[in-house]
């Protein structure tokens, strides 16, 4: 599909995209690329690429396809960075988690012959890292596309066609409408698990040992959330505020809501509340999404080592 695929940022998401394109036979050559020089041994251990360096402009050179898989704070630096070495005609995108923000660092150094179309697959876990990845990551999951006004639609059919390639459903939104989407489905359930998880770390008056001991599983599913890197969701905090203080608003406004029904003793809202929410999952299972996360349902059988 693609002579040379650069692969900028080789942690969970890009080693699983070096993973899906060698088995999928996506690219002529993958070159890897990472900051960290010890990163970039072990993705060489690890034989995710052809080649590699520490330097993104050497690794962009004659490259068709350039996948910037860095945590969001940095894509503005990776952009300047690879921006005079791109090939003419090369497409350029991201996997970033944030969209306005990656557009706003990222196109002020992109030269007009090349394509900028930015993207974000809904796919991941927790881990973070080269081992982390694995190919089927992607299968059957959303990659949504933000492309500017004026982009080209066959280089965006192009980079619809190897996100397909690679298992997943594409849909085009404007970075602004994605930002507040996301800062919804993805963005609040990390942050509420963030917090929870760090309520019960700092309460006094349940030990430490017992929050582990007798972690049901509504907890233990905050936990997977809260132990997501730090750099990446530091950076999604910080790169998505608006969006995420919107939601952020609402939540407290409901949880008020939510708090004053348990104290008055008000079972009827408490009843039609979960009433409603339970519809919610039907509809998510009856859309035929995976409402597991990768890591507990089919992946767990197939990458034991990985959990
Ligand atoms: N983890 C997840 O579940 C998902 C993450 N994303 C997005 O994908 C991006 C990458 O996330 P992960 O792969 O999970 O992170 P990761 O922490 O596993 O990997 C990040 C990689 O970027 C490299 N890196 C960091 N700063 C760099 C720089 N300035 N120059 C070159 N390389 C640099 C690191 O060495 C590492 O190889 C983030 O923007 C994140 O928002 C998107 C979908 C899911
Ligand atoms: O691990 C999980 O449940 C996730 O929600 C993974 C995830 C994290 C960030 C994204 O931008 C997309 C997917």
């Amino acid at each position: 599909m693609f002579d040379r695929i650069a692969l900028i940022g080789i942690g969970l998401i890009g080693s699983s995209l070096a993973r899906v394109i060698r088995r999928e036979g996506l690219a002529g050559e993958i070159v890897v690329s990472t900051r960290s020089a010890g990163t970039l041994a072990r993705a060489q251990e690890l034989a995710l690429g052809d080649r590699y360096t520490t330097d993104a402009a050497e690794a962009v050179k004659d490259a068709d396809l350039v996948i910037v898989s860095v945590p969001v704070g940095s894509s503005g630096a990776v952009a300047e960075r690879i921006a005079p070495a791109l090939k003419p005609g090369a497409i350029v995108t991201d996997v970033g988690s944030t969209k306005a923000s990656v557009i706003a660092q990222m196109q002020p150094h992109m030269p007009p012959h090349v394509h900028f179309i930015p993207g974000h697959p809904l796919a991941g876990t927790e881990k973070s890292g080269p081992d982390a990845g694995f190919a089927e990551l992607f299968e059957n999951r959303w990659c949504i596309l933000t492309p500017p006004e004026g982009a080209e639609p066959e280089a965006v059919e192009r980079l619809a066609a190897f996100w397909r390639a690679c298992g997943s459903n594409i849909d085009t939104m404007d970075p602004e409408h994605h930002d507040m989407v996301l800062a919804m489905v993805s963005h609040l359930p990390h942050i509420i698990a963030y917090n929870i998880v760090g309520t019960a770390d700092d309460l006094q008056t349940v030990t430490k040992s017992e929050v582990i001991k007798y972690s049901a599983s509504g907890f233990r599913d905050f936990t997977r959330l809260a132990a997501s890197d730090p750099t990446m969701w530091r950076d999604v905090c910080l790169h998505n505020k608006d969006a995420i203080l919107e939601m952020l608003s609402r939540f407290s406004e409901d949880l008020a809501s939510l708090q004053r029904a348990i104290r008055w003793g008000d079972g009827d809202k408490l009843f039609e509340l979960f009433t409603r929410t339970r519809a919610v999952r039907r509809s998510i299972i009856e859309a035929g999404q995976e409402v597991d996360a990768p890591d507990f349902g089919r992946f767990v059988a197939a990458h034991p080592e990985k959990n």
